[in-house]
């Protein structure tokens, strides 16, 4: 007797427990997260005021299963990786609010449509700068100094001596550097960059740059500054004045002995044309941390060309910036679910 009424009391303690675990989930919204490796401090942060659906593989959600996934999310937390389009977007429908990307590029969302219906979108300028520029500034050197190259020589038996012209690439000190996109990143860029003692920084972008008296950066025409940079350095977001900037055209208005670098996206070049340029030596070398597609294909030309340095889209790889972009994202998406102002809304 005694037993069944302890049984029963239990039973009443468990149903309780989830009736309130039931009722304070009711108010919760839902968010998708499409990559199971996404850093934990943002995805902890959604976790403890939402319910959290997180794609279960470290590799991005292939198309059909985030069609599936999305339906009736309040939010989404997504990489560049993941194309937010209209399809998507009738998918999720309408109880979609907003939309932040581990990115601050958004060339993979159609804003527009997002506008349209009223869903916001996050995304993480800032806090990756830092972390972009030290990487093009590294890709910059590997390549004019010819790092992998070398390194595989000194690792194969290439290494026979010391020699005087062996392994030489072209200096920054007094070189003329053009930036096009003069950003965030293409600012802290300069400011790398003139720490080399260049002789002149060019930059070519929409707008007049009052930033740029910080570097004595120049702001010159696309094409000035094609002619008189040693280095080009592309840092323009992709859009539809960037795409395909670099082309046959552009390539061909280089110095034969220019170094191009892309830590952007890979669609503002017109990559034929660059392998093209890269063959004939009608420019130096190429240093790449963006591609199309991406990754690029390994039976890719680019990866034969011994003037070409390739990275696999690592900018803003460093541990403290994948950390803040993961905690940026999370609470784009906390503050636009409650009706606050996101820290990092794309207006
Ligand atoms: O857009 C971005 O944020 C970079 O390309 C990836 O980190």
């Amino acid at each position: 007797m005694i037993y069944k009424r302890v049984a029963a009391f239990y039973r009443r303690v468990v149903y309780c427990k989830e009736l309130t675990r039931n009722m304070s989930e009711v108010g919760k919204y839902s968010v998708f997260i499409t990559r199971s490796d996404m850093p934990d401090i943002g995805v902890n942060l959604l976790k403890k005021e939402c319910n959290v659906k997180l794609w279960e593989k470290p590799s991005p959600v292939p198309r059909a299963e985030f069609l599936k996934e999305v339906a009736g999310t309040n939010g989404i937390y997504c990489a560049l990786t993941d194309k937010i389009d209209k399809e998507l977007l009738d998918a999720a429908g309408p109880n979609l609010k907003v939309v932040a990307t581990i990115s601050v590029g958004y060339d993979h969302i159609d804003v527009q449509e997002c506008k349209r219906r009223g869903i916001k979108i996050g995304y993480t300028p800032d806090v990756l700068t830092d972390a972009t520029a030290e990487l093009t500034l590294a890709l910059l050197l590997s390549t004019s100094r010819r790092l992998p190259e070398a390194q595989r020589e000194a690792r194969t038996g290439g290494w026979v001596s010391w020699a005087p012209t062996w392994m030489t690439g072209p200096g920054l000190a007094g070189s003329t550097v053009g930036i096009v996109g003069f950003g965030r990143i293409g600012q802290a860029v300069a400011r790398r960059v003139k720490a080399f003692n260049t002789s002149k920084i060019l930059y070519y972008n929409r707008s007049e740059k009052p930033e740029a008296k910080e570097t004595g950066a120049v702001k010159v025409s696309f094409d000035e500054l094609l002619r008189d940079s040693d280095f080009v350095i592309c840092c323009a977001a992709l859009v539809s004045e960037t795409k395909e900037i670099f082309n046959k055209s552009a390539f061909d208005k280089m110095k034969n002995t220019a170094v191009f670098i892309n830590t952007s996206r890979g669609g503002t070049v017109d990559q034929d044309a660059l392998i093209e340029a890269l063959k004939t030596n009608n420019i130096r070398a190429a240093g790449l941390d963006v591609t199309t597609p991406e990754p690029l294909p390994l039976d890719s030309p680019l990866f034969k060309l011994k003037n070409c340095v390739i990275l696999p889209h690592i900018g803003s790889a460093t541990i403290e910036a994948r950390n803040t972009m993961s905690e940026l994202t999370a609470n784009n998406i906390l503050t636009a679910l409650n009706g606050k102002d996101m820290p990092a809304e794309l207006k």
